[in-house]
């Protein structure tokens, strides 16, 4: 009780300097404010009088005030912050070779007493706090710039410090180590992803803080922290190596904009701005300048969902197999070695062999096919200029190019694409969709070939890139993102969560790709309770992972008579959900076809918010969408709804079975008519 009283009269000490530190930077944007009006105003009375150079210096002293005028509302953020959560542990360590210990508090900033220049916060991501991570009481250690530094902490204590008023602190040793993991795990859900920097677990530290991988590859089962740790390591990243990099050069390839809305939160909870996101589908529009038209990956998952398609299959397998790249190679030298045809030429009378024509094109094996073209013409016109004293110019030249150009089959992408099918003798691997759309599988393999034949810009601005949902993205997908981004990056996934089995890639493809690469493994995780992990394990017959002890109700498996009681039970628990604690309800279905037609039958009752392939956000509440959708999201309860021997049968089916299942926290409740699917009795 003792230590409790000096902890909250130190909380207040820290909170009275925190909200004087408010006043003066309140008071300095009020000022700041001030100034930059009257220069404004100043400059709009005297514009007449002023030449150029007059003018350029008071919109540039302008800019200056504003960039400082920035800084200080960035200060006052963080300190607005702070006032909030002030810090979440203190760790009390003694330096070998000193006589006295410092207190170190952690915090989600630094903070400084602007009278003795101390620090009454840590930033978490600050050297010395990553002892809060790294260690319990005993000997401990942290790395600098310069040094190791090597000495014994006494105590490690954690806080929940909510609107400057203490919630509770814990003492760690051994015995009670996970308890405020624990508290914060069984905490409702939000519509936004929290941030977890009060209980980063050692092992996702080490992921989070490490700076030398090339590439870092990690490969976590669901629930193990693979996102929030990803946003964790940008925050790192940004405090680290701040005179280098910033938020607008770094960006994340995710699955939908869905799962960017709900991710959003996390950086600018730990002070950073939110970072761009793209997806693999916004690149290939970018890259084909809007030119070509194709399916969007979340059509394909619902067309093999939807029904068995043996050829559709077969065309996905062939373009996300590692031999597509191997065919493709081959054709490129084909192209290069044999559908190039060179023949000789007169210009002016003056001949030009094929051989010669020939030599140049191969002379040029460096640039891509289709910009040789030019290099060929500009030798030819050097050539004749030397030997025959005649310059080419004009139409004449215009005209060389396109004699040249046709000594090559086609300069166009969409027939050399269909070529490489021909030249394979597998025409039946390509079909296109209505309207002149080609199939999802098809996009990447196009822009390898447009990279080889044409070239593609690279992302240089791009410093650091995360690729989350790793197992969706393809050999051909993976080998054009490494072509066009050549930065660090952080590539994470699950391989057991993979939307479309038929076109994912697992951790060696992936690391044969990136070969100067790091893959770390999380096997601990943390989302749901005990028995959903039990539950959702046996579901996935191939997973390995280590359930957290936080336990909850046992997984329902309901199976009815009819379609309507089946409905009527479903609706009873939603009435149960309205009435508990919890705040959100995730119905998963399998199909958009199955959302769209329970959202019709429960929206009459109930307030739900339907997710398809067009949403953007979601808010709590109960929610209905398919499991790909739901995949990286999170929900209090969770109901899954016909999970039917007939509906989960398959493989990709028994894939978004498990994405479904892992998606609760802390309810999982399963529903069928009649038979309910073989994979939950695995
Ligand atoms: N150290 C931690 N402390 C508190 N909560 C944590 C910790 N690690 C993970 N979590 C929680 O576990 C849940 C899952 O985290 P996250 O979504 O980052 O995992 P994931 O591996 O990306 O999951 P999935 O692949 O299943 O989408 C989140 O609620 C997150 O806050």
């Amino acid at each position: 009780m003792e230590q409790e009283n000096l902890e909250k009269k130190r909380l207040k000490h820290t909170l009275a300097k925190i909200d004087l530190a408010i006043t003066n930077i309140t008071k300095r944007l009020s000022k700041q404010g001030r100034d930059i009006k009257d220069a404004n105003e100043h400059m709009q009375e005297h514009k007449r009088d002023m030449d150029h150079l007059e003018k350029n210096a008071v919109r540039e002293s302008v800019s200056n005030m504003a960039m400082l005028g920035r800084a200080s509302l960035d200060k006052k953020k963080r300190l607005l912050r702070l006032k909030n959560v002030t810090y979440f542990g203190r760790l009390d360590f003694k330096e070998d070779n000193k006589a006295a210990k410092d207190e170190i508090y952690v915090g989600v900033h630094n903070f400084k007493d602007e009278d003795t220049n101390k620090n009454l916060v840590y930033d978490w991501r600050a050297p010395i706090s990553s002892m809060f991570y790294d260690y319990e009481p005993g000997p401990s250690s942290y790395v600098t710039q310069e040094k190791v530094v090597d000495g014994l902490m006494s105590l490690k204590r954690q806080f929940r410090i909510r609107n400057g008023e203490m919630e509770y602190m814990l003492d760690n040793d051994i015995a009670i180590q996970d308890e405020v993991l624990q508290k914060e795990l069984k905490q409702a859900s939000s519509s936004k992803m929290k941030n977890i920097v009060a209980t980063i677990q050692r092992e996702q530290n080490a992921i989070i803080r490490n700076e030398e991988a090339q590439n870092l590859i990690i490969q976590g089962v669901a629930g193990s922290g693979k996102t929030s740790i990803a946003l964790h390591r940008i925050a790192f990243l940004l405090y680290k190596f701040k005179d280098d990099i910033s938020s607008e050069d770094i960006l994340i390839i995710s699955p939908n904009k869905v799962f960017a809305s709900y991710i959003s939160n996390v950086l600018p909870e730990l002070g950073e701005e939110t970072v761009e996101e793209i997806s693999l589908e916004e690149i290939a529009d970018h890259l084909f300048d809007y030119q070509i038209k194709f399916q969007s990956f979340f059509e394909q998952v619902s067309e093999l969902l939807e029904r068995t398609n043996e050829k559709l299959i077969e065309r996905i397998e062939f373009k996300s197999s590692q031999d597509i790249l191997k065919k493709m190679d081959e054709y490129l030298v084909h192209l290069e070695n044999k559908a190039f045809q060179p023949q000789d030429i007169f210009i002016n009378k003056n001949p030009v062999p094929a051989w010669f024509i020939d030599e140049k094109f191969k002379q040029y094996h460096r640039l891509p096919i289709l910009k040789r073209f030019n290099e060929v013409v500009r030798e030819i016109v050097n050539h004749t200029f030397m030997y025959y004293k005649y310059e080419v110019k004009g139409k004449e030249r215009t005209e060389l190019h396109t004699t040249i150009r046709k000594m090559f089959p086609s300069t166009n992408l969409r027939m050399l694409y269909k070529g490489f099918y021909e030249w394979m003798d597998r025409k039946d691997l390509l079909k296109m969709r209505k309207g002149a759309t080609y199939e999802y599988s098809d996009v990447y393999p196009l822009l390898y070939l447009k990279m080889k034949l044409e070239g593609l810009p690279s992302f240089t601005e791009v410093k650091h890139l995360v690729i989350d949902e790793m197992q969706d993205y393809s050999p051909v997908q993976y080998k054009v993102l490494s072509k066009l981004f050549s930065c660090k990056k952080t590539i994470l996934g699950d391989i057991n969560q993979s939307v479309n089995p038929f076109s994912s890639s697992d951790l060696k493809t992936i690391q044969s790709i990136f070969p100067d690469s790091t893959a770390m493994t999380m096997l601990k995780s943390y989302r749901s309770t005990y028995e959903i992990t039990q539950f959702s394990k046996r579901i996935s017959d191939r997973i390995e992972v280590e359930a957290l002890k936080r336990h909850g109700s046992e997984p329902g498996v309901h199976s009815f008579k009819t379609k309507e009681k089946e409905l009527s039970y479903i609706k009873e628990l939603i009435e149960n959900f309205k009435n508990g604690d919890h705040n959100s309800l995730g119905i998963i279905c399998k199909t958009q076809k199955e959302v769209n037609k329970l959202y019709e039958e429960l929206k009459e009752k109930f307030q739900v918010s339907l997710l398809d392939g067009k949403s953007v956000a979601f808010g709590s509440g109960v929610v209905i969408t398919t499991a790909h959708l739901a995949k990286g999201l999170e929900f209090d309860m969770v109901i899954v709804p016909n999970c039917t021997q007939q509906n989960y049968k398959t493989a990709p089916d028994r894939q978004m079975l498990y994405v479904a299942c892992t998606r609760a926290m802390h309810r999982l409740e399963i529903t069928s008519v009649k038979n309910p699917s073989q994979f939950l009795n695995s």
